[in-house]
């Protein structure tokens, strides 16, 4: 452990741009009248080696208490002022279909990105030098060595309630995009079970789908390209941030997408069932596995994500289509598939 900080110390002396961001981010929140945090030590007491680690072996991790309740009502405050001045967009499902991409509007959901942004990073000033700061990506590169995270973006999110949620995605496609981790800051004090809003992940095949409530000071870290996830419907406004840390120069290193007969298996999944588990739990295959899985609560989570609309329709066609082509092509591994939902297979998923 001693080791780990002193090489983390070296990382952040030899980086002082960053400081010198972080610093101008302070000095806009102290004008404002607001106390100056020290994120750094915030985020030096939240990424542990434990923290990374279940991180790396489970796909997730929850830490609660990060800020402590003054620093998170300083940025609640902040995400409702750029809601209530018009500065947020509504967010967009991409429906990528005959090589052209419709937009599909989520009702209720609206977001700000900070990152290009001037205007908003000077509306938003803490939530600025939060992306400043990279403590977080420093020290997650530091205790997962999968991953080298080099750049991060932020992106803040007033859900308004009356129902807005999101359908189950994924936050990122690792042929497409340096996106790795995506780490969650939840910002509503006196959440009760009966607002919803939960995020619901599925850590497939490691367990069941886990509801997390959107806790004020909660930070959930979660795989970007490996954990799929959801918001259930939020019946009271719900706000949060998202700090996306991605490995930008490594991305030409990523293994390029794999053909599904390359990665078949040559015999039978009943001769060797080892080798069947290993072609389902491959990233690249993986995904479609948990589209099956999941089928049916994907669906309804798109339903329930976007107001009724021939878009919304074509998207639930396509939608089963691609279970249907998924079922099909993996036929003969339907049998192992519901041992693994059963949970009656142990396996280890690489989710980095
Ligand atoms: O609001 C949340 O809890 C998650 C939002 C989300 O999944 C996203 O922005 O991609
Ligand atoms: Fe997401």
């Amino acid at each position: 452990m001693m080791a780990l900080r002193a090489a983390f110390s070296q990382v952040r002396e030899s980086n002082g741009l960053l400081y010198t961001l972080a610093h101008r981010g302070f000095t806009a929140a102290a004008r404002k009248g607001a106390d100056v945090p020290d994120v750094t030590a915030a985020f030096e007491r939240a990424i542990t080696p434990d923290v990374a680690q279940h991180l790396s072996d489970h796909g997730y991790a929850v830490v609660d208490g990060i800020f402590g309740k003054d620093v998170a009502r300083q940025l609640r405050a902040e995400v409702v002022e750029l809601y209530e001045r018009g500065l947020m967009r509504k967010n967009c499902t991409h429906l990528v279909k005959d090589n052209a991409t419709s937009l599909v509007e989520k009702s209720h959901v609206h977001e700000a990105e900070l990152t290009l942004d001037a205007n908003i990073q000077s509306a938003a000033p803490l939530c600025s030098s939060l992306n400043s700061d990279r403590t977080m990506a420093t020290l997650l590169s530091l205790f997962m060595p999968q991953v080298t995270l080099d750049s991060q973006a932020i992106k803040l999110q007033y859900n308004a309630g009356g129902g807005g949620c999101f359908p189950v995605h994924l936050d990122s496609d690792e042929q497409l995009d340096g996106r790795r981790v995506t780490a969650i800051f939840y910002l509503n004090p006196d959440w009760h079970e009966g607002q919803g809003g939960q995020l619901r992940l599925y850590p497939f095949p490691s367990g069941p789908p886990l509801d997390l409530p959107p806790l004020e000071d909660r930070l959930v870290l979660f795989s970007s390209c490996r954990m799929p996830h959801r918001v259930m419907p939020a019946t009271a406004p719900r706000c949060c941030f998202t700090i996306w840390m991605s490995q930008s120069r490594r991305r030409s290193f990523v293994r390029s997408a794999p053909s599904l007969a390359s990665l078949e298996p040559a015999a039978p999944p009943e001769q060797d069932p080892a080798a069947a588990v290993r072609f389902l739990m491959h990233p690249a295959v993986k995904q479609h596995v948990c589209k099956l899985v999941y089928g049916e609560e994907w669906a309804q989570s798109l339903q329930e994500s976007h107001a009724e609309s021939a878009v919304r329709e074509a998207m639930l066609q396509q939608h089963w289509r691609e279970v249907d082509v998924i079922r099909r092509s993996l036929g003969k591994y339907l049998p192992t598939i519901e041992r693994l939902r059963q949970g009656e297979l142990r396996t280890r998923v690489e989710w980095f």
